[in-house]
C-alpha cells in the first residue's frame, strides 16, 4: 500500500530517447540538489556521447544505448524509473504508471517520442521500423525473404534500399523522384547509380559499446508483446526509444537470396490495395469475368499482394511502410486539454511549453508552433530531438526561477548532417527551398560520383544548401546563410570549382 502513495518531484521527464535524455541531464546538472525522475517504457536509454560541434549550428554526435546505471552513476540526482505512463493527469499535476505508482510534479517535460505511421494497420505483413525490437523482427523477416516491398520515400527507405541485399526490392515512391524528403531531383540522379553498385565492405563493425534488451531487463515474453510495431493503435506496450544512427550496421541486411541488390522503382503511386494469399487469389478469379491489370508475373503464391495506383499488383514476402512517424500522445495523454498540431504532435511555444499549465514537450512527440526563423524548420531528426530536449529543460528552469529566457540559436537555422548511399550529406536552411515558391533560384554543381552542391538563393541571398559527397562547403554555406550577404554580384561563379570559396569570402 506504501508503494500506491504518490510522490512528489520537482522536474519529471518522459521518455528514455535522445529528447528525454538530454532534457534530463541538463536539468540535472543545472538543478544538482533536486532529484530529477526520467521516467521511461524502454530498459535502455539513449544517450548522446562524443559530441561535436561541427560548426557554429552543425552538430554530429554518436547515439548510444545504455542502462539506466549509467546516467544515475552520472549525475547521482537522476532517478531512472522504467515503467510506462499510463496517464497524466495535467490539472493535478500527476502521473500514473503501470506499476500502480502515482508521481505529482511540479514541471513536466513529456519526450515520449513516436511511432512508425503505417499506410495500413490491418495486416501483419506489413511493419514498420523504429525500435530494436521492430528491428530485429525485420532482420528476421528479411532472412527468409526473396522479394520485399518498400513504401514511402524519406529516410528509412533510403536506408534500406541502399543496405539491404540477398533480396529483391520493389521502392514504392509518391514522387517523381527518390527521396523527396531530403532533396530534388537533381540530388536522385545523382544518386540512382548507387543503387546499382555493390555496396563498400565495412571496415569496423562497432566503435561504441552496444547493449541489448536482454542484459538490461528480462527478456520479452510473448504476453508482453515484443516485437514489430505493426500497430498505430497507441498501445503502450511496445514502446522503445528510436534506433541510433548505425542501427542498420548492427544487424544483418540479408534476404534469402544469391543475389545482390535489385532495386526497382515505381515512381508517382501509392498502394491501393492490400491482400492476403487467399483474397488475391479470388480477386483473380473474379477478374477472369471482368478483366483487370495483369498481376507481376513472378512466381508466387506470395504471402501478400499490394495493389498500386499505377495498376501494378506486386506479391512479395513482406511490406515495409516507411512513411513517417506519429507522435506518441495516446493513449496516456487522453482526458487533457493539450493544443495537436496537424501532425497529432503536442503544440509548443518557443518555451517549448504546451497548452497544459508545467507541461513542456520536446523531440519528435512535439510540433514547434512558433513563428520560425525563415531558415528553419522542424523535422524529426535527433539533432532537433537533442536540441529541443536540452532547450526545454532549459525553459523549465528559467519558468521556475522567473528568468526570462530567448529561443536559443540552434533554430536559427537548420542544419542536419547525414548519410544516404554512403555519400555525406548536409542539408542547410530551405535546402529544398521549402515554403519559397517561385521565389527563388537554383545554382546547381555535379560532378558524377564526387559531389553534388545545390545553392538556394532568394533575392540573391543563400537560403538553402544541399551538399552531397565531400565538399567542404559547409562551414562558408552556413556563414553565407546566417549573414545573408548579397551574393548576386558573384552569379554563378560562386560554384566555379575553380575558385577556392572559403578564401572568396573570408
Ligand atoms: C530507423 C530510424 C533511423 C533514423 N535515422 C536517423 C538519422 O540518421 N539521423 C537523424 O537525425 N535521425 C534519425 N532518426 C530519427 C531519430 O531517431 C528520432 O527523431 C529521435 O531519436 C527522436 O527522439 P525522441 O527522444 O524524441 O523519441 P524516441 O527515441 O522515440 O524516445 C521516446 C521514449 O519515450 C518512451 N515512452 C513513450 N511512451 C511512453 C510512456 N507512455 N511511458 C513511458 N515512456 C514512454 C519510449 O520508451 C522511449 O524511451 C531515425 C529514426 C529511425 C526510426
Ligand atoms: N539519415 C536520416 O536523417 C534519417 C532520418 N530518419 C528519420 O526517421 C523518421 C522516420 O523515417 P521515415 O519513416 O522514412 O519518415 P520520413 O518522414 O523521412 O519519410 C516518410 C515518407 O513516406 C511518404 N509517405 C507518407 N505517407 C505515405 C503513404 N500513405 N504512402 C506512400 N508514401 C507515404 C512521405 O511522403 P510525404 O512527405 O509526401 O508525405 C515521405 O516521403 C523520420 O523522422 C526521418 O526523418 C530516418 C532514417 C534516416
Amino acid at each position: 500500500m506504501a508503494d500506491k502513495i504518490a510522490k512528489r518531484s520537482k522536474f519529471v521527464v518522459v521518455g528514455g530517447g535522445i529528447a528525454g535524455v538530454s532534457c534530463t541531464e541538463q536539468l540535472a546538472s543545472q538543478f544538482p540538489y533536486e532529484e530529477i525522475v526520467l521516467l521511461t517504457a524502454s530498459p535502455l536509454i539513449k544517450a548522446v556521447t562524443n559530441f561535436k560541434q561541427v560548426s557554429k549550428t552543425l552538430e554530429a554526435f554518436d547515439v548510444e544505448e545504455q542502462p539506466s546505471s549509467i546516467i544515475e552513476k552520472k549525475y547521482p540526482n537522476v532517478k531512472v524509473i522504467q515503467s510506462v505512463v499510463k496517464q497524466l493527469q495535467a490539472k493535478e499535476h500527476k502521473l500514473q504508471m503501470e506499476n500502480g505508482k502515482e508521481l505529482h510534479y511540479e514541471k513536466l517535460c513529456l519526450c515520449s517520442g513516436g511511432r512508425p505511421k503505417l499506410f495500413t494497420h490491418h495486416s501483419s505483413h506489413v511493419l514498420g521500423i523504429r525500435d530494436t525490437d521492430s528491428a530485429q523482427e525485420f532482420q528476421k523477416r528479411l532472412s527468409k525473404a526473396k522479394k520485399i516491398v518498400v513504401i514511402g520515400n524519406g529516410g528509412i527507405a533510403l536506408e534500406l534500399v541502399y543496405e539491404v541485399e540477398g533480396c529483391e526490392v520493389i521502392w514504392v515512391v509518391k514522387d517523381k523522384a527518390i527521396g523527396n524528403t531530403f532533396f530534388d531531383a537533381g540530388a536522385a540522379q545523382f544518386l540512382i547509380p548507387s543503387m546499382a553498385t555493390e555496396k563498400p565492405e565495412r571496415a569496423t563493425l562497432y566503435k561504441r559499446t552496444r547493449y541489448t534488451t536482454d542484459n538490461a531487463a528480462p527478456p520479452c515474453t510473448p504476453s508482453a508483446e515484443c516485437g514489430v510495431q505493426n500497430q498505430d493503435s497507441g498501445s503502450t506496450k511496445k514502446l522503445g526509444s528510436a534506433l541510433g544512427p548505425d542501427w542498420h550496421e548492427g544487424i544483418k541486411m540479408k534476404g534469402a537470396y544469391e543475389v545482390s541488390r535489385r532495386v526497382h522503382v515505381e515512381y508517382q503511386c501509392e498502394v491501393l490495395k492490400v491482400y492476403t494469399a487467399e483474397e488475391f487469389l479470388n480477386s483473380q478469379h473474379e477478374a477472369q469475368q471482368s478483366p483487370q491489370p495483369s498481376p507481376d508475373p513472378s512466381s508466387g503464391p506470395w504471402p501478400v499482394y499490394i495493389q498500386l495506383t499505377n495498376g501494378k499488383t506486386y506479391g512479395c514476402d513482406f511490406v515495409v511502410s516507411a512513411t513517417g512517424v506519429t507522435p506518441n500522445t495516446d493513449p496516456f495523454l487522453q482526458g487533457n486539454n493539450f493544443a495537436v498540431a496537424d501532425d497529432s504532435g503536442l503544440k509548443v511555444d518557443d518555451h517549448m511549453r504546451t497548452s497544459e499549465p508545467d507541461v513542456y514537450a520536446a523531440g519528435d512527440v512535439c510540433t514547434a508552433c512558433w513563428e520560425p526563423s525563415p531558415m528553419w524548420q522542424q523535422m524529426r531528426l535527433w539533432t532537433q530531438a537533442r536540441q529541443m530536449g536540452w532547450f526545454s529543460a532549459r525553459c523549465m528552469a528559467a519558468d521556475l526561477l522567473d528568468e526570462p529566457i530567448e529561443l536559443d540559436f540552434c533554430f536559427e537555422l537548420f542544419a542536419h548532417i547525414t548519410k544516404f548511399f554512403n555519400y555525406k550529406v548536409v542539408l542547410l536552411g530551405k535546402f529544398n527551398a521549402q515554403g519559397l515558391g517561385q521565389d527563388h533560384e537554383l545554382l546547381i554543381r555535379c560532378t558524377k560520383e564526387r559531389e553534388y552542391v545545390k545553392v538556394v538563393l532568394r533575392q540573391g541571398r543563400m537560403v538553402g544548401a544541399v551538399l552531397i559527397g565531400e565538399t567542404d562547403l559547409e562551414e562558408t554555406f552556413e556563414n553565407l546563410i546566417l549573414n545573408q550577404m548579397d551574393l548576386s554580384p558573384y552569379g554563378e561563379e560562386l560554384l566555379n570549382p575553380n575558385i577556392d570559396i572559403e578564401d572568396y569570402f573570408d
